[in-house]
């Protein structure tokens, strides 16, 4: 039991946060060792279990990154863009994995994030489940096989607490549908329709939001051409699918050298 690997959840008390804990709990090839929260949180100093309403179980929640992450051999982080950079660091620092879900991370983050990368592993994907990744793989081939004749737009649908728009998940998969035409995403992408748009630029890939109630995370991919449309869907109920791959993430960095990794790297599928 004592030579699992030592895992500290980052963002303990948040949706992702509890059911991190519940995963890495339950699982039998990591034992929890720590769980972090942002200084001035009414969890700083209970016990985690009992903060989360149910039985001790002895690990105290810290707003001390660098202590808990230097008893762990990784760290499972879905926090917030400015938090997930100071930990990159922090856990570079420990040389433990960092695995990161957190979205919503601009040029300015994924820099820091790269520079960390040089003395640490680590794994970040917009969406760590397997069905996300294999519809990744899925928009790619699609994308491939149809020209522009097809327009192609990415809809999601959150819960009304979710603060970044397009997803995560829609970003990889407009990447993918990208990559599958041979264009860059940053060149056709349009997320910002509203008033008089002007009619749809022929090879644009286009992205909708929509935020609503308690939904996981729904993702659409529609190539719509003219008298048919194909539509690749990921439906997500239980966040549980983003745990379970985001504690296998965390495994399989034990043992590999410093760099940037992805779902597709943990999972086989590039
Ligand atoms: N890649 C994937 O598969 C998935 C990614 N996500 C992403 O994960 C992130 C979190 O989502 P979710 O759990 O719903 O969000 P929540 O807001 O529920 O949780 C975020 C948690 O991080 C805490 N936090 C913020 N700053 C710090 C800090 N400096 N130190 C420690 N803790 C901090 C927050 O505390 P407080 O509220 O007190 O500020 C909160 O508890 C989002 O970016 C989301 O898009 C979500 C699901 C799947
Ligand atoms: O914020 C969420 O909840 C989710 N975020 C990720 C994203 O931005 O794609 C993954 C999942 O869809 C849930």
């Amino acid at each position: 039991m004592s030579d699992l690997p030592g895992i500290v959840i980052t963002g303990a008390s948040g949706r992702m946060g509890q059911m991190l804990i519940r995963t890495v709990v339950e699982s039998k090839g990591a034992k929890l060792v720590g769980a972090v929260e942002r200084t001035g949180h009414d969890w700083i100093g209970q016990d985690l279990g009992v903060a989360m309403g149910g039985t001790a179980l002895g690990v105290a929640v810290t707003d001390d990154p660098l202590d808990a992450f230097a008893k762990a051999q990784a760290v499972i982080d879905f926090t917030t863009p400015d938090a997930t950079v100071e930990f990159a660091a922090l856990a570079a620092q420990a040389r433990a994995v960092h695995v990161i879900g957190t979205t919503g991370l601009e040029e300015t983050h994924l820099e820091k994030i790269r520079l960390a990368a040089r003395h640490a592993i680590v794994v970040r994907a917009g969406n760590m489940s397997l069905g996300v990744n294999l519809l990744v793989q899925l928009t790619k081939k699609v994308a491939a096989a149809l020209d522009e004749d097809f327009d192609i737009e990415v809809i999601e649908a959150h819960h009304h607490h979710k603060v970044d728009a397009p997803s995560g998940t829609a970003l990889m998969l407009g990447e993918a549908a990208a990559e599958g035409r041979g264009v860059h995403l940053a060149d056709v992408s349009d997320s910002g329709r509203d008033g008089i748009t002007g009619a749809r630029k022929r090879g644009d890939i286009g992205f909708s939001a929509i935020r609503g109630g308690d939904i996981v995370g729904e993702h659409d991919v529609m190539f719509a051409g003219q008298g048919e449309r194909i539509v690749l869907r990921h439906m997500a109920t239980d966040r549980g699918i983003f745990a379970r791959g985001a504690l296998k993430a965390a495994l399989w960095g034990q043992g590999h050298k410093p760099g940037e990794y992805d779902m597709m790297d943990v999972l086989g599928l590039s």
